[in-house]
Parts: structure tokens; sequence; C-alpha cells
């Protein structure tokens, strides 16, 4: 029997959840223009948007969180006059899992 705390199971679980280094650089390639930027040691994907003006980027912004309601998984959105920063991480495992990818490119999608 486990003697493990759950709050050692659950940080195992997390770390197993999370992409690894090696995983991170291959789905890296795959989504141009995105940065990984670590804040209190939590690894996250980011990615400025440009717009002509402020509607425009507040249009974007308002897609983005509608794709993010349906998907259950949200971004940090910074909304600026012309600029969106989108930023992509699992709070619930602190770090980056596939499906912050896979929003990552369906962001990209919206910003076309
Ligand atoms: C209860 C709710 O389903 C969870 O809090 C969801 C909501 N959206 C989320 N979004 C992100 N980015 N990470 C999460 O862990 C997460 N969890």
């Amino acid at each position: 029997m486990s003697d493990a705390q759950p709050s050692q199971v659950q940080a195992a679980a997390a770390e197993e959840s999370r992409v690894s280094d090696e995983e991170l650089t291959t789905l890296l390639e795959q989504i141009p223009d995105w940065n990984i930027r670590v804040r209190n040691g939590v690894k996250q994907l980011e990615k400025v948007y440009g717009f002509k003006d402020f509607k425009q980027a507040l249009n974007f912004v308002n897609a983005v969180g509608g794709m993010a309601e349906k998907a259950n998984h949200h971004p940090a959105l910074l909304l600026e006059w012309g600029q969106v920063t989108v930023t992509w991480w699992s709070h619930e495992i602190k770090g980056l899992h596939p499906r912050d990818f896979q929003l990552a490119s369906r962001t990209d999608e919206l910003s076309k």
C-alpha cells in the first residue's frame, strides 16, 4: 500500500501530464512565433498579435474567449490598443500540456 501523501500523488500526476522538454521542442516547431515564458517556475506559451486598432484587437479577444469557453481551457489575454498578448498554460498541472499547443494553433487560426 503506497504511503505517499495525496499532494505527492497529485504532484507526480501533474509531472506526468506536463510535456517533456523533448516534446516541447517538437511541439513548438509546429506553432510559429510562439515563445516559452517561465513565470513562478511555470512554463507558458506566449505570442503577441498586432491589429490595426483597439476594436480589431477586441474582436480577436472575444473570438479567443469563445473558443476557450467551448474548450473549457482558458488563456491569459492582455488587450491593448492594436495588440493582444495571448498566454496559454495549464493551471492544474502548473505547466504545459499538449492541449495548450493545440489551442495555441487554433488561436493562430482565429487571428487570420
Ligand atoms: C473547473 C474548471 O474546469 C478548471 O478550472 C479549468 C478551467 N480552465 C482552465 N484553463 C487553463 N488554462 N488551465 C486549467 O487548468 C483550467 N482548468
